[in-house]
């Protein structure tokens, strides 16, 4: 795999950071998970595919020791805390780059490291706002409306800093040095909705909002409800394009308004919801089949893995918990990722031979062990 033979580091936390740390694994790195030492052995974090965890108490100034020889041997260390938090712990990259000037240490936050809010607690919603992006978000008259945690958390968050840490692990290989990555989920996502900037001078995004081309404003790039309480995704945006959509409804592009004629677009949207109510989901889908519409069912994540598009290219996945999740994307030809099919670990399964690994005598372990700097769940075996 791309990533095989890069070693992690991922300090626990709440949800870009794992997803971060997963993709890397998916790709091939040995991702551990460095938890605190818990109440529980079941983890919360539910994107933990391919890592191995162990338990380690950072507080105790022997266990933030334990941490930074464990970054002597690592690629990467990931830490999604607040700025300041690592340097109180004395793990600041100042420390652990001087001990491994080859480690990458990236930072996943939402504010940054610096700034009057670098300090401050803060959650996606609060990242997408600042970054202006949220602003544009929402139906019309509406208020905005953050579509689930995806777009900072995940999208400007665990997926920027996975890229952030892929390409400063290829600068590594040319200069031989690690480096510092801010990854600051507000930033990501501004850099992700680059294109909603840099096309506003193309005058698509100067009516209020909801009442734009791309933002639910259009009929033509829209969701309907069917007769049996399913939904259609239109996209039809391109003319020839929006021809086949009128075809494929029944409708005579004559007797309609044009396509961009902007104050007929509410009454334009009555019109094609009245006409999707009058047919059932598996209707429209045999009608708009093998056509350019640009029209497709919205489906529910209790149909996708069976859909057969998606089952033609295995595009979810099952592990061996039954349990389904999409297959890591891109696909790469040559060496594509290849995700584990194991249940994730419980917190602090692999203490003790992550500490093997990375060079730890078993009597050092011991000591850790009653010390209570480290704790080992490992489970019991069904005889
Ligand atoms: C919208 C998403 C968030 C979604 C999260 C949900 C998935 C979960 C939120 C609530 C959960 C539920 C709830 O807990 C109740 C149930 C509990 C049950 O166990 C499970 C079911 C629950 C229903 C549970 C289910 C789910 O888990 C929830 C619904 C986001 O936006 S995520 C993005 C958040 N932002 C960031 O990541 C940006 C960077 N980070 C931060 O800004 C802060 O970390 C943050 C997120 C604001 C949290 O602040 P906090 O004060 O808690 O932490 P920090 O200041 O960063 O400091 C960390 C402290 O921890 C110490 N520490 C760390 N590791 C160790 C260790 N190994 N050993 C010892 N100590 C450790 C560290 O030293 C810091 O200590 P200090 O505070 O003393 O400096």
């Amino acid at each position: 795999m791309a990533l095989s033979g890069v070693r992690v580091l991922e300090l626990a936390g709440l949800a870009p950071a794992p997803l971060c740390g997963m993709i890397l694994a998916d790709f091939g790195a040995r991702v551990v998970r460095v938890d605190r030492v818990p109440r529980s052995a079941v983890a919360t974090d539910v994107q933990a595919r391919g890592k191995r965890s162990m338990s380690l108490d950072l507080k105790r100034p022997r266990g933030a020791a334990v941490l930074r020889r464990l970054c002597r041997g690592a690629d990467v260390l990931l830490e999604p805390f607040r700025h300041g938090v690592m340097e109180k712990l004395g793990l600041g990259p100042d420390v652990l780059l001087q001990e491994n000037p080859r480690l990458i240490y990236a930072r996943l936050t939402g504010f940054g490291q610096s700034g009057k809010y670098a300090k401050c607690a803060g959650h996606d919603i609060n990242y997408l706002a600042l970054s202006g992006v949220l602003s544009k978000l929402g139906r019309k008259g509406e208020n905005p409306y953050a579509p689930l945690n995806l777009l900072a958390d995940f999208a400007g968050g665990g997926v920027m800093c996975a890229f952030g840490i892929v390409t400063a692990l290829y600068e590594r290989t040319r200069s031989g040095k690690g480096q510092i990555i801010d990854a600051s989920m507000v930033e990501g996502v501004a850099y992700l909705s680059s294109f909603l900037w840099k096309s506003q001078s193309l005058g698509l995004w100067n009516r209020p909002r909801g009442e734009n081309l791309l933002d639910s404003g259009a009929p033509f790039c829209e969701t309907y409800k069917t007769s049996d309480g399913k939904f259609m995704a239109v996209g039809a945006l391109e003319p020839q394009f929006y021809e086949q959509f009128i075809k494929g409804l029944g409708l005579d592009s004559d007797k309609l308004p044009s396509q961009l004629s902007f104050s007929d677009w509410s009454e334009m949207k009555k019109k094609f919801a009245s006409t999707f109510a009058q047919k059932t989901q598996a209707e429209w889908c045999s009608i708009f089949e093998g056509t350019d519409a640009c029209v497709t069912p919205v489906l529910s994540f209790d149909e996708v893995a069976s859909h057969q598009h998606n089952k033609q290219r295995n595009s979810f996945i099952e592990n061996d918990q039954e349990e389904i999740s999409p297959r890591p994307a891109p696909l790469l030809s040559r060496t594509p990722a290849v995700p584990s099919f194991k249940r994730d670990p419980f917190i602090g399964e692999h203490t003790e031979e992550i500490l093997l690994e990375y060079g730890f005598t078993k009597q050092e372990i011991s000591k850790l062990y009653s010390d209570k700097v480290i704790e080992s769940n490992k489970p019991k075996a069904n005889l």
